[in-house]
């Protein structure tokens, strides 16, 4: 059972209330066994906890997600379930809504007995083996809390660990308050629970979480501007694989598929990258293995640096080194290599993925599978099609994702797809501000204060410098060629920030180099410090091209940077990279760190007011109209003409719009 119907918490809820319904069955004269046949999660765990016994099937799934729903557990989870297993298993499972496994359920004292038989077999006859048992000791509610020595420190680093995962966030801080009120007897503990649970219900962070919810099922039912579609369009089996590049991205992405037990063949053209690979994904897959502690065939990977054994695979998913000609050449022999019908696959973050369909004599087989670093992490995938691809090979791949644990996103071929195109306008207001008078620790801190998961400068820093240096080189915005940091220098007409191709200059690339924006503990360091040299840097290059430095606030940071993004996200509509909105949420919450409980860039454009949107963007763009980027899009004007429709309204003012040219 899937706990309450989350679909109704946008209208009155209907049926009969769960805690009385509870209480009643645990004060009952008849013992009363839960049978846990697949997942008990919300309010059907805090069912099964009213029960005076559980058993559950082996694998059965348990847990009290509320949280990732803005809400907490308001049918008594968070007073019985201390009761039960102890203030901090029962904080960790609140605070963090993660799942267990019936194996960890009997070790937690959540279930009596374990089965692999049916479960609700085993529970009658269970059931009859206690029918003359006291029922007293199984009232949950009427045991006494189990209060440690130390409870005031537990639930104190329980908050900050609350506050650490989300920050803004509200239902991780009320889940702590509610679990503290189990110190108290039942009946006031649940008062507690009742009102913090009123607090949250009708909160704007509930429902954009649980419009997060929603949206990340929405995008499986995806669709492509030439009609083809998740319902009318047949996956084929993936048998085999091959994952060929065993960089980081490769590693994890052969991580993944061996652990959604696909055979896979993983391929280097290198031996000594061959066996630094096949090192790192042994340590992994034995790590996952204990950490899953479910049978995983080791044997299912096979690395080779020969061709040959491609002939064999259903599916190749290129991550060579991140250069055009390179991947050309790679997916020209595959044409050859490769069964007629096999997919060919990359993971390229910014190539065009059209140049790499030419390169083969299969295009209609050619799709992007976008991982985001760590690959084996990170749920979110984007699976980029060209105009020729077929729905099918579209298919396969967004089923595979699927597969893998991911939640596919199918996007239309552009340049950065939609997280990076996205996020180009972003990163440039970002360096913008540098120039106006911002430091990097200013930038980050207001981003990270609105809930970013890193600042902008933070970000690039741990995916290294030299990642945004290639791509500005390929476009001709940087490089021997092009004249260095001149005032305010424009490219191609616009305003350019070169700072960030000056500070790779001096071989500062971020955390792999010990220093980029930040200082770091040495190169590998992870800890950033605020660079005394960085800020001389700024001050600098203000000084030579007479820029007059302003005190920037957190508002104008946040304005420049997200609205800059979201009017962005508005531009993907009107070319039709994606069909709906939600993507573009999808996207940015799973793949960038966008705070949850916002919803995520486009549902917070809406929670903000587009007019206000657009306002500031107006605003922005006559104080610097030589930055495109802030010239509101036509998207946002016209729907904010037709009065801000909700969200799930603005693709038929596309269609409407579009139907009319
Ligand atoms: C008084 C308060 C009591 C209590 O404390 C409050 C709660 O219980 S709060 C609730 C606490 N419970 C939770 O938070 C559990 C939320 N659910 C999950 O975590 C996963 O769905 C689950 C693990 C159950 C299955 O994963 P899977 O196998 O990958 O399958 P899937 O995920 O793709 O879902 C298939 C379809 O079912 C839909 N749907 C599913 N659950 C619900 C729901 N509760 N409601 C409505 N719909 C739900 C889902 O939208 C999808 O619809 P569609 O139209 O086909 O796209």
């Amino acid at each position: 059972m899937s706990g309450a119907d989350i679909r109704e918490f946008s209208r009155p809820m209907t049926g009969p209330a769960l805690v009385p319904l509870i209480d009643a069955i645990e004060a009952g004269e008849k013992p009363v066994v839960a049978a846990i046949e697949g997942m008990a999660l919300g309010g059907g765990l805090e069912l099964a906890l009213g029960c005076h016994y559980r058993i559950a099937h082996s694998k059965a799934q348990l847990g009290l997600p509320e949280v990732t729903l803005g809400l907490i557990p308001a049918a008594g989870g968070t007073q019985r379930l201390p009761r039960l297993i102890g203030f901090p298993a029962a904080l960790d499972m609140i605070i963090t809504g993660r799942r267990v496994s019936a194996g960890d359920a009997l070790k937690l004292g959540i279930v009596d007995q374990v089965t692999e038989r049916n479960a609700g077999e085993v529970a009658v006859a269970f059931a009859r083996s206690v029918v003359d048992c006291p029922l007293v000791s199984r009232r949950l509610s009427t045991w006494p809390p189990l209060c440690p020595a130390d409870l005031d420190n537990i639930l104190q680093m329980a908050l900050a660990r609350a506050w650490q995962r989300g920050r803004g966030a509200l239902a991780p801080v009320a889940c702590v308050q509610a679990v503290q009120a189990a110190r108290l007897p039942y009946s006031q503990g649940m008062q507690q629970e009742q009102k913090l649970m009123s607090m949250l219900f009708a909160s704007p962070q509930a429902r954009a979480l649980q419009y997060c919810f929603f949206s990340q099922r929405a995008v499986g039912k995806w669709s492509m501007p030439n009609g083809a579609c998740w319902d009318n369009s047949t996956a084929r089996p993936i048998r085999k694989a091959a994952v060929i590049g065993l960089g980081t991205m490769g590693r994890g992405i052969a991580v993944c598929l061996v652990l959604a037990g696909i055979p896979v063949i993983a391929m280097e053209t290198d031996e000594k990258q061959l066996e630094a690979a096949r090192r790192v994904v042994m340590a992994l897959l034995e790590k996952e293995v204990q950490k899953l502690a479910v049978g995983l065939h080791l044997g299912l990977i096979h690395f080779t640096l020969e061709q040959r054994y491609l002939r064999e695979v259903d599916l190749v998913i290129e991550a060579v080194f991140e250069d055009l000609a390179l991947k050309k050449q790679l997916f020209a022999e595959l044409s050859s290599v490769c069964h007629p019908d096999t997919l060919l696959c990359t993971n390229t973050s910014q190539l065009d993925v059209d140049q790499l369909a030419t390169a083969t004599s299969r295009p209609d087989l050619v799709v992007g599978m976008h991982f985001f670093a760590p690959a084996n992490k990170i749920k979110l995938l984007e699976v980029v099609f060209t105009s020729r691809s077929s729905p099918e090979a579209v298919a396969t791949a967004m089923q595979l994702g699927k597969w893998l644990g991911k939640v596919s996103v199918a996007v239309a071929n552009c340049p950065g797809f939609v997280g990076n195109r996205m996020l180009r306008p972003y990163v440039e207001q970002a360096g913008f501000l540098l120039e106006e008078g911002a430091t990097p620790e200013q930038v980050d801190s207001a981003l990270e204060h609105f809930g970013l998961a890193m600042g902008v400068f933070r970000m690039s820093d741990l995916s290294g410098l030299d990642v945004g240096w290639r791509v500005r080189k390929a476009a001709g915005l940087t490089g021997p060629g092009v004249p260095q940091g001149q005032l305010l220098q424009t490219q191609q007409g616009y305003r350019y920030s070169p700072l960030a191709d000056l500070i790779c200059q001096k071989g500062r690339l971020g955390q792999k180099t010990g220093c980029g924006w930040y200082l770091y503990e040495g190169p590998g360091g992870h800890m950033a410090r605020p660079d005394p040299w960085v800020h001389a840097f700024l001050e600098e290059y203000r000084r030579v091209h007479g820029l007059q430095p302003r005190s920037i606030g957190q508002q104008e940071v946040l304005e420049r940077c997200l609205f800059a993004l979201i009017n962005e996200g508005f531009r993907v509509l009107e070319d039709r990279i994606v069909m709906d909105p939600v993507a573009l949420d999808v996207i940015y919450v799973l793949g960038y760190g966008w705070p949850a409980h916002t919803g995520g860039p486009m549902y917070y454009a809406g929670e903000v007011g587009l007019p206000r949107v657009l306002g500031r963007l107006e605003y922005y763009q006559r104080v610097h109209p030589d930055i495109p980027h802030l010239r509101p899009s036509a998207l946002l004007r016209q729907l904010v003409a037709k009065g801000s429709p909700p969200i799930h309204k603005w693709m038929w003012h596309i269609e409407e719009g579009s139907s009319r040219l």
